[in-house]
């Protein structure tokens, strides 16, 4: 095809035109002073603001510090990423929960349309980088992008958009991050050492434990109390605003080793689908950095404190207070005796120095006007001792619910052998009964007995051993109720044997 000669001119006017704008461009961009540059860009601005009838509303991914993404960004993320991936033509793919499916969302510079109550709105994923302040300092603060979603929408839908629609993506948008979110499981152990530009005082893991109520040796009613004392709290936040209580319970969970105080803390956040905050008080320097801590806790969250009779000394600290405190006592009475004898793992808060933490600043930790920042939380004590705690940590009101877990039931070793060898009656079950009525043994020693060790391991060599388990521990109780009498016996002799010689001695 041939262009006439005068579509031929026009064209490389235009051609030509086009160039020279640019070149002019490029001039201005780089001679024009900075000042009136910015005041160029702010006129056009204006201008462009009063001829459009479009309003615009950013919602940036970091606001102020960068420290903390913005609530706001996460919900319009996941709003979108659910209600637009059908019509987005460029996404981005991730990982979602339990690293099972993948996640659609928008990516950047994607354009996409959603309507509300007849308004039609548009949403942008945008990004700006910010540049360093100096040529100088380029190579240690390289640019930073700053993303964001631009909101576009026509001002006659103002109010629907302002009044209803933000609202309903960030309620839409909560609601599809619970669902999705992957459990955390927080600790704040000073194992490891926190890059200076972070400064969260937590550090996570994904929370994956696979505990359940279900799984657990323990009474039916015992359970069902229990689960349903969690479900209510859970949905009780009317109820603690109508009584002008702060939205948290405490648990404490008290029994001997091994029968399963841990294992609750797990079935009990993903019977909630909480996070799991998992403080090392011996760790924390002092009454402020657990105040901090406590305030770096998100809603929807267990904090727990395992041991708690280990982690201080805080009955002595009462005892100082008060009356003389006797050191002996503390030696004698048995108390906490995981980690005391381990010295200097108590108090110690991994920086070599002394953990200053005080009863009256936990006591503050857990119902201070702190505590009720966040709302939607357990705090959850265990600890082997409970009469060794300090009354005012475990009254009511603090630890609301005492939970005592205790030796293994008959009825809770059936749910073990369901659980391990899925099984639910076998004959051997009578013999077992019997003897758990004889001798105390933890659920955790029944689970090890239960465990099978080999690919040929069967129901009946299980069974076999934990009666043989059962069998040595009432021996192991036989033998010591005999010392226990012949040492009475002895004991009773030697008072007869002194009284005779002092009755001769007073003769003579
Ligand atoms: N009630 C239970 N139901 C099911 N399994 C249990 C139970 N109690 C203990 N176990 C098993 O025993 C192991 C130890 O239990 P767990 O760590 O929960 O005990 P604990 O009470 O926290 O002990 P400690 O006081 O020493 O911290 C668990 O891994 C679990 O398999
Ligand atoms: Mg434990």
């Amino acid at each position: 095809m041939v262009l006439p000669a005068t579509m031929v001119e026009m064209w490389t006017m235009v051609g030509s035109t086009i160039a020279s704008f640019m070149f002019i461009m490029a001039i201005i961009r780089q001679y024009c002073p900075y000042e009136i540059r910015r005041f160029m860009e702010k006129l056009s601005h204006r201008i462009n603001t009063f001829f459009n009838p479009y309003i615009r509303i950013s919602i940036h991914e970091f606001s102020g510090d960068r420290l903390k993404r913005s609530e706001a960004y996460a919900n319009v993320e996941a709003y979108l990423s659910s209600n637009t991936s059908k019509s987005a033509k460029r996404l981005k793919a991730e990982m979602g929960k339990d690293s099972s499916n993948i996640v659609l969302s928008m990516d950047e510079f994607e354009r996409v349309t959603d309507e509300f109550r007849g308004a039609k709105v548009w949403w942008l994923l945008t990004k700006t980088a910010t540049p360093p302040r100096s040529m100088m300092l380029m190579s240690y603060y390289p640019e930073q992008e700053r993303r964001f979603y631009k909101l576009t929408f026509h001002k006659r839908y103002r109010e629907i958009v302002t009044d209803y629609y933000l609202g309903h993506v960030v309620k839409e948008g909560k609601e599809i991050r619970v669902k999705n979110r992957q459990r955390k499981l927080f600790t704040n152990s000073p194992g490891y050492k926190w890059p200076s530009y972070k400064q969260t005082m937590w550090s996570h893991i994904v929370f994956e434990h696979p505990a359940t109520f279900e799984t657990m040796a323990l009474e039916g009613h015992k359970k069902k109390e229990i689960i349903e004392d969690l479900l209510t709290f859970s949905k009780s936040k009317e109820f603690y605003e109508r009584i002008g209580k702060a939205w948290k319970r405490g648990y404490l969970l008290h029994g001997p080793p091994g029968t399963g105080k841990s294992t609750m803390i797990a079935a009990m956040a993903n019977l909630l689908s909480y996070d799991v905050y998992d403080l090392e008080l011996t760790a924390v320097k002092d009454n402020t950095e657990l105040r901090k801590l406590l305030i770096e806790t998100t809603s929807k969250s267990i904090i727990v404190i395992e041991d708690i009779d280990c982690s201080l000394d805080l009955t002595g600290q009462r005892k100082k207070m008060g009356e003389k405190s006797s050191k002996e006592d503390q030696k004698n009475d048995g108390f906490c005796s995981k980690e005391r004898k381990e010295e200097g793992n108590i108090s110690n808060n991994g920086n070599d120095q002394i953990s200053k933490v005080t009863l009256s600043g936990l006591l503050n930790f857990i119902d201070g006007l702190w505590s009720a920042c966040g709302g939607e939380r357990l705090i959850v004590f265990t600890t082997n001792y409970v009469e060794k705690l300090d009354a005012a940590l475990i009254r009511r009101g603090r630890m609301d619910k005492h939970i005592e877990l205790s030796y293994c039931s008959f009825e809770g070793f059936k749910v073990l052998a369901k659980n391990y060898l899925g099984i639910e009656s076998h004959q051997m079950f009578d013999k077992i009964e019997n003897l758990m009525g004889d001798v105390k043994i933890t659920p955790a020693d029944v689970a090890e007995s239960l465990m099978p060790k080999s690919p040929v391991d069967g129901p009946e060599r299980c069974l076999s051993r934990l009666i043989l388990a059962l069998e040595e521990a009432k021996e192991e109780v036989a033998v010591a109720v005999a010392e226990e009498a012949k040492g009475k016996d002895e004991e009773a002799k030697e008072i007869d044997e002194q009284i005779h010689v002092q009755g001769d001695k007073d003769q003579v």
